[in-house]
């Protein structure tokens, strides 16, 4: 498909505006959408107020909807902070590191017998670098393995999807799971639960126990 002109977004606004324009159409050039991210210079004071983040594990921060075409978001990882391994229900999937490292291992999608997942590849993504995966390139896991700093990642999603798999590193068991947002246009997300989380050391899954007023106590068990 052809590119037209590929201009240098200056500011994160900027960078919105392009992406609006680039998916109305229903065609997209993966490779012009991965050049325009990488070319916004990450600027803290622009998406300041969307980066919320949570002691225990990552957040995702919703920042522009994109007309129904896309979800943009920011995510927040604290040291340390990892997700399971997942697909991306059929969408692309573009992100870009704003602050700080994250180390991205790629897994083969799980074959029909019970065994272990296998690891295809492995690399740390530097700040403003955007990289992209779709389900044919098979599962990933993105971790901030830093225990000093934090990193923030800009990740955008056509068509927005709410659901997407886990799976079970040793097993190759998957699970479905909601995916939720921590804050939307830099508002935290209303909640009327209360939750705990952590990660479960056998095989690396989140276990969350909420509360709510309509659902009472649940075990949730998955990212
Ligand atoms: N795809 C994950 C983040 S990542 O680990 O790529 C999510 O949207 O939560
Ligand atoms: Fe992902």
């Amino acid at each position: 498909m052809e590119q037209t002109e590929v201009m240098k977004p200056e500011t994160l606004d900027d960078l919105i505006k392009v992406l609006h324009k680039i998916f109305e159409s229903d065609n997209i050039n993966v490779e012009e959408v991965q050049n325009i991210m990488e070319a916004y210079d990450s600027n803290p004071q622009e998406w300041m107020k969307f980066a919320k983040f949570d002691q225990f594990r990552y957040t995702r921060n919703l920042v522009d909807e994109g007309n129904g075409k896309f979800n943009l978001m920011i995510l927040c990882w604290g040291e340390g902070h990892g997700s399971s391994i997942h697909d991306h229900t059929d969408s692309h999937c573009f992100m870009k590191l704003l602050q700080g490292q994250l180390k991205e291992t790629l897994f083969e999608w799980p074959d029909k017998k019970t065994c272990n997942m296998v690891q295809k590849s492995q690399r740390i993504l530097q700040t403003n670098q955007c990289a992209y995966i779709n389900d044919s390139f098979g599962l990933h896991r993105v971790e901030n393995a830093s225990h000093t700093e934090c990193s923030a990642s800009l990740h955008l999603y056509s068509p927005p999807f709410k659901t997407c798999q886990t799976f079970d590193q040793r097993t190759g068991h998957k699970n479905t799971v909601k995916m939720t947002f921590w804050s939307k246009f830099g508002e935290r997300t209303p909640f009327n639960f209360i939750e705990t989380t952590c990660c479960c050391p056998m095989n690396y899954t989140w276990m969350s126990l909420k509360k709510s007023p309509e659902n009472g106590w649940r075990l949730i068990l998955g990212s």
